[in-house]
């Protein structure tokens, strides 16, 4: 086994990673550190949350002297990044009390000046603005000798080749390069060629791309359905932090109101907010003020939060390195962590392709019911209890305690105190979720025929499940203008949410026949029969006062 000593680091940087708790280099900090210690340029590619930014940090700390000259630069994608690895130098470079200056979009520029003028060490920035100040004159890299671009391949991705390009040009010729990040596709070859002279190209063989200590699950869904979804997924895994991930600014916006709207700790992250506000909700996430952040990929790269314990894909990822890079904020340094995918019926060869270039295989799960969620709430209370009781501060409770079991008994009394911590007004567990509502933007899109839908489904009630059955009961106005496509769409839901086959369940639609003239029914009878529910046709008998579609 490797010891940073044996790496070749200095005594005060020994010293400083001791303080740290860092006991042994991980895989990529002992290769990478030595080749980086002795100048050569190097491309390294490892894992999520195996330790990259010491790998470059720690050699560049060694090498940099105590001139107030910028000597290194570190080019990251998004600002939070930036800000995370210019405080990581820092931390690692605190013996020697290095200025390290984060430069970045959308923060005031004269701060960045000051910063500046007063003489830096270490630059690390987004490659937009670093350009800016090159150009401005304001930053100048004379006596720079090494370059990191973390998140090369994203970089590329984000359309900032030119920047970089244009960065590197004005560099001294005979510095040191070095490219980071957990996938390194083809498309890096043409940067590493003209910008990097003899690199050793260093990877961490890993049977898999993304790390052994996430469990990667899936759950098949219709798109209506999500955000039940995510709420569920949500009460059932009780995460310490959650990360949610969308495709749009839009989406992520609406998930995080809807969220709100629902009561769960949450906020939005997205290039589109003001650099305030993402900074406030970074600080608020990092410091467990927010359970859950719900983000595009700007927040897919590079976020090292130790306490995110599930990361959930609302929308599958459009690539591969995109579902590694967002996976990899949880399960960081050896921790455990759980990352949950959600993919409607279309989507399944997106997940194919995933699970082939990541060689991982995602396990499909049933999505928790409502018992499940209720089971977990009472395991977190118990774990509570055990706490709360151990703790200090009970004697006053204790007076309250004699007052009651005068007239009651205890049993009772702390079943009932448990009753009320739970908060569980049902007693008998409803299984279904049902709603005919599609989402806000799709009711846009469909303009008259959702109203009817959703006056048809106004009353709709779930009732009870039994094994292997869903049944759904759709109470039918008189004048409602019953739409079969909709009542189907409302079977699909369910089976959909409870992660079956539609082959494997059962189900019902109820009408009332009370309400609703034989005609009608007859009619909804006919239409339905020439349906079809994920390629399979629908049968619809009239049995007694009920539909039953199967
Ligand atoms: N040798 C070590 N011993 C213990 N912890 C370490 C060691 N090296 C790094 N860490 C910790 O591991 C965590 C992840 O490190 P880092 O953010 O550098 O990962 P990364 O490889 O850059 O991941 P990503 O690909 O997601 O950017 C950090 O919290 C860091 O403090
Ligand atoms: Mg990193």
């Amino acid at each position: 086994m490797t010891t940073f000593a044996a790496l070749g680091l200095s005594d005060a940087l020994l010293h400083t990673l001791r303080e740290l708790g860092y006991d042994e280099p991980t895989p990529i900090q002992a290769q990478a550190i030595p080749l980086l210690l002795a100048g050569r340029d190097v491309i390294a590619q490892a894992q999520t949350g195996t330790g990259k930014t010491a790998a470059f940090a720690l050699p560049m700390i060694e090498q940099v002297t105590d001139e107030p000259v910028v000597q290194a630069l570190v080019l990251a994608p998004t600002r939070e990044l930036a800000v995370q690895v210019a405080e990581a130098v820092h931390r690692y470079g605190r013996h020697r009390a290095l200025r390290v200056l984060p430069i970045y979009g959308g923060q005031p520029i004269e701060r960045q000046l000051r910063g500046l003028a007063q003489g830096v060490q270490v630059v690390v920035g987004t490659p937009g603005r670093v350009l800016d100040h090159l150009r401005r004159g304001t930053l100048r890299f004379d006596h720079l000798r090494l370059v990191v671009l973390d998140e090369a391949d994203e970089m590329l991705d984000m359309g900032f080749a030119e920047e970089l390009e244009a960065i590197l040009q004005l560099t001294p010729a005979e510095r040191q390069t070095a490219l980071f990040s957990a996938t390194l596709p083809p498309a890096v070859q043409s940067l590493t060629l003209r910008y990097t002279r003899q690199p050793v190209r260093v990877s961490i063989a890993a049977e898999q791309l993304t790390t052994p200590h996430i469990r990667q699950i899936y759950y098949e869904i219709l798109a209506r359905d999500k955000l039940d979804a995510l709420c569920r997924v949500l009460d059932a895994e009780m995460p310490q932090l959650a990360i949610v991930f969308c495709r749009t600014r839009q989406e992520v916006d609406e998930i995080g109101e809807r969220l709100q709207g629902r009561g769960y700790a949450a906020e939005s992250l997205h290039g589109d907010l003001s650099q305030a506000v993402r900074d406030r909700v970074m600080r608020r996430f990092r410091e467990g003020q927010l359970d859950v952040l719900v983000a595009t990929d700007v927040a897919a790269r590079g976020l090292d939060i130790a306490e995110v314990s599930h990361v959930i894909n609302y929308d599958v990822p459009t690539d591969p390195e995109s579902y590694v890079h967002r996976i990899g904020r949880t399960g960081r340094a050896g921790r455990a962590g759980v990352a949950i995918t959600f993919i409607t019926p279309r989507e399944r060869r997106m997940l194919q392709t995933i699970e082939r270039v990541t060689r991982t295989r995602i396990e499909r799960c049933q999505m928790p019911t409502l018992a499940d969620v209720a089971a977990r709430r009472r395991l977190a209370l118990r774990d509570q209890l055990r706490e709360a009781m151990q703790a200090p501060g009970l004697t006053s409770y204790m007076d309250l305690l004699d007052e009651l079991t005068v007239e009651h008994d205890l049993r009772t009394l702390a079943a009932a105190a448990l009753k009320l911590l739970l908060n569980e007004t049902e007693t008998e567990q409803v299984d279904t979720i049902t709603r005919l509502e599609p989402p806000r933007s799709e009711q846009v899109e469909r303009g008259e025929r959702s109203s009817r839908a959703r006056r048809a489904a106004v009353d709709e009630r779930p009732t009870r499940r039994e094994s292997g059955m869903a049944r759904i009961r759709l109470n039918l106005g008189r004048n409602d203008q019953i739409r079969p496509a909709d009542i189907v769409g409302a079977i699909a839901n369910e089976a959909g949410l409870s992660g079956r086959s539609i082959g494997a369940i059962e189900v019902q639609a109820r009408m009332s026949l009370v309400d609703v003239p034989r005609r009608s029914v007859r009619q909804v009878l006919q239409a339905l029969n020439r349906t079809t529910l994920r390629g399979q046709r629908v049968r619809a008998v009239l049995v007694s006062e009920e539909v039953v579609v199967a």
